[in-house]
């Protein structure tokens, strides 16, 4: 009978001839088995899960199940690095046991069907933990050597801390596979003890052998070395001198100490050994460190108000808000100096390339301060941010603890870039990491694991940025203050470019001789017609492009002109990429302008209607979310409400279907702004008449008709005026965000604020 409660699964499969990997172990192996690395080859990724299935008999190169273990173990993939001549070097981290079912190896790739074996609860009884604990106790005194790859720690259950000493105990595979094979934990840790009676027997007779062999072993050698203090020479100095460096680098007692036990114990490894390696790159870590460097901070707000105006154009709320937030710092500093930056930390929100990043570097620069970044987009292992413990092959410190190295001070300045965009999974939340780091009562101390002792980063000021302000995780969110930037409007990404980018891309192509000038129509000319976005990096893009068609002309056109006009930009930039406009079009029944937002800027969305031969059914297509399909679903009910006053048959569905499209189908489209839209758009594609093609709307329907205020209006405006629209639709509710528009928008906008559908309806229908 089978179980109903039993997970099998089938998985790619790699049998492996001399190692058994536990549940909890990490471990790197090269592959290079035909079968093995086609099975990677079948597109396995870092972040996959294989089973690793140890041979009995490590001579088979095509193992049949027979010759296979009946317990293995399910793996993560953690790295995969292709070698030369199709070998792979795989790191792989055992996640659980798992029971071999049937073992399918198809020729050219090996799977498994697999029952994966939990974890039993682990026995309450103590006088198992103690007959463990002494056992592994009396093992790491044989091999002071693992006292370092074997961290246990002591929450870690019975269980997994039995397999975690088996991963490291020396022994052969089938001593190994034999605690593997146990899934209870009272047999496991039986067979372990036993393993480790062995171990401490052949020590035992290892000592008497070593006693007569003492040049042979290196290990007794050096101890010899030192017990006679006959170290080399060289050796003997280097040491020396590094305690003489470690004692003056200021680290702190705790560091200190840590550091001065790490050379002890380096002096007792061969030099060339892979131990000392580790141990002197740690050394070399804690060295390297700004334990007591700091950068003089000169905290002069005329002097920071002067960089920021010369390195950006415009932005002036934002210039003026983050200079009350300097003037904020500087009181707190001048009442208690070197004392911990308190208060809230500055979130610069906004779409791409509006210069959030540009403007911490100017805020480093007006406080003289090193400018690191560090980039959080995609970070999902808390790792990143704190270090891997020196336990793990090839572990290094996290990021934040690398660029203070790279900075060389206790005090630059770090951004942490788009914080609103860092994942979680099962390796951690680096966002909880991140509120450790960034929150003064716990920063002073800040732990990285590699390290691991405290490092104080009260003196770093932090900035950061994001994209989207609500997918930025809530504890964070309430430590920030926030600062938004919207995107630029046409003059400004003019005047942007005019003093800004020209310049500083006429300086990057060595170009500032030869009299270049951009007229003002071709720069707008470039923004309308060669790029599509809420900052200016396209733009920026665009000009080097132009600079480097014009270097090539100066050296080979004579005369050479320098001035770029809108009329020459087809030949320099290749035809106009963006001048297709929704605006510009006849006017269509069913089609409809709507605003959208999106976490780069604002966006015009065009929605299409039609009316096809069916019955009652409403198709949706264009990759529509749950609300926005809900609000079709809306739109449609409402219209049907009033069939009557729109003059339509009171059946008018029953031989009819309606599709409804959203262009653009690649682009997820979701929220409820787009309720008024939806119904213009099944409005006018019922009774035939056209919607005026130059007005755009924005707007969420209720059932009643009422219209109801939207968010990120502001952007939406923004884009619509950028793509030449001049009449828009809003919720009247919206009305107190229209003062945020730049007057240059206002002044050129006639919008329309309604309160219920009956008012879009008129506004929208193209008068016949
Ligand atoms: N107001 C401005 N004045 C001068 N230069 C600007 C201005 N805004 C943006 N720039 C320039 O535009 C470029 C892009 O800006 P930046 O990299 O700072 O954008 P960002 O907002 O950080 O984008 P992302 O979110 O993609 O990191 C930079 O070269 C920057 O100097």
């Amino acid at each position: 009978m089978t179980n109903p409660l039993r997970k099998t699964i089938t998985l790619p499969a790699i049998p492996i001839r001399d190692m058994v990997l536990f549940p909890g172990a990490r471990v790197p192996f090269m592959v290079g088995r035909r079968a093995s690395v086609k099975t990677l080859e079948l597109g396995i990724k870092v972040g996959d899960h294989l089973l690793l299935l140890t041979q009995r008999n490590p001579k088979e190169d095509q193992p049949k199940q027979e010759s296979i273990h009946a317990v293995g173990t399910l793996a993560l993939v953690e790295s995969l690095i292709p070698l030369p001549r199709d070998y792979y070097k795989v790191g792989v981290k055992g996640v659980a046991r798992v029971r071999l079912e049937r073992y399918l190896d198809e020729g050219d790739v090996v799977q498994a069907e697999v029952e994966i074996l939990a974890e039993p609860a682990a026995p309450g009884e103590s006088a198992l933990q103690e007959a463990f604990g002494s056992a592994v106790e009396g093992f790491l005194q044989r091999n002071p050597e693992l006292a370092r790859t074997l961290s246990l720690d002591p929450s870690l259950p019975l269980g997994q801390a039995v397999d975690a000493v088996a991963a490291v105990m020396p022994g052969d595979v089938r001593e190994k596979q034999a605690v593997l094979d146990q899934l209870e934990i009272e047999p496991r840790l039986h067979t372990l003890l036993k393993l480790l009676e062995a171990d401490a027997a052949s020590h035992q007779a290892e000592g008497r052998e070593d006693a007569q062999n003492l040049e042979k072993d290196h290990k007794a050698f050096v101890l010899g070395e030192k017990m006679r203090g006959v170290l080399p020479e060289g050796r003997k100095d280097e040491l020396a001198q590094l305690r003489e460096r470690i004692l003056k680098a200021g680290m702190g007692e705790e560091a200190e100490g840590k550091a001065l036990e790490e050379v002890d114990r380096l002096e007792g490894m061969p030099p060339q050994s892979a131990e000392a390696t580790v141990s002197r790159t740690y050394i070399d870590w804690l060295l390297a460190l700004p334990w007591t460097k700091l950068a003089e901070d000169h905290l002069d707000l005329e002097e920071a108000e002067r960089i920021l105006d010369e390195d950006h154009a415009g932005l002036e709320k934002v210039k003026a808000r983050i200079l009350e937030y300097l003037a904020v710092m500087r009181r707190l500093r001048d009442q208690a100096a070197g004392a911990p930056l308190r208060g809230p930390i500055l979130c610069l929100v906004g779409p791409p390339g509006v210069g959030k990043t540009s403007l911490a570097r100017s805020i480093a620069r007006a406080l003289n301060r090193p400018f690191l970044r560090f980039s959080l987009g995609g970070v999902r292992d808390e790792a990143e941010i704190r270090g891997h413990r020196r336990t793990y092959i090839g572990s290094m410190p996290g990021r934040i603890i690398s660029l203070l190295k790279k900075g060389g001070v206790r005090n630059p300045l770090m951004l942490l870039d788009e914080i609103d965009k860092m994942g979680s999974d099962w390796r951690g939340d680096p966002s909880s990491a991140l509120l450790e780091v960034l929150d003064p009562e716990q920063n002073q101390t800040f732990q990285d694991h590699y390290l691991d002792v405290g490092f104080d980063l009260s003196q770093v000021l932090f900035l950061t940025t994001a994209n989207v302000r609500h997918q930025i995780p809530q504890p964070l969110d309430d430590r920030l203050e926030v600062i938004e930037l919207s995107s630029y409007t046409l003059g400004e990404k003019r005047a942007i470019a005019q003093a800004h980018l020209v310049p500083k891309a006429l300086d990057r192509h060595g170009m500032t001789g030869l009299g270049i000038v951009f007229e003002d129509r071709a720069l707008e000319w470039i923004i309308q017609a060669y790029t599509k976005e809420a900052g200016v990096r396209q733009l920026e893009r665009e000009i080097s492009a132009v600079l480097r068609k014009l270097a090539r002309l100066s050296l080979q056109a004579d005369p050479f002109d320098p001035v770029v006009t809108a009329e020459r930009l087809p030949r320099l930039l290749g035809p106009e990429r963006f001048l297709e406009s929704p605006l510009g079009g006849q006017p269509a029944p069913g089609v409809v302008n709507g605003l959208a937002w999106t976490p780069t800027g604002g966006d015009l969305l065009t929605i299409e209607a039609a009316r096809l031969p069916g019955k009652g059914v409403l198709k949706l297509t264009g990759k529509l979310g749950e609300v926005m399909q809900e609000s079709a679903n809306l739109a449609l009910s409402f219209v049907r409400m009033r069939a009557d006053s729109l003059g339509l048959a009171p059946d008018f569905l029953e031989k009819t279907d309606l599709h409804v499209h959203l262009p653009e189908g690649a682009i997820p489209k979701d929220g409820p702004s787009a309720g008024i839209t939806l119904a213009m758009a099944l409005i006018s594609a019922l009774t035939g008449t056209p919607v005026r093609a130059d007005v755009a709307m924005t707007g969420e329907l209720t059932l009643r008709g009422m219209v109801l205020p939207i968010g990120g209006l502001k952007e939406k405006l923004l884009a619509a005026h950028r793509m030449g629209c001049r009449t828009v639709i809003i919720p009247a509710d919206n009305a107190r965000h229209l003062e945020e528009l730049p007057e240059e928008v206002r002044r050129d906008l006639t919008v329309h604020l309604v309160k219920t559908m009956d008012e879009v309806i008129p506004l929208a229908l193209v008068r016949t």
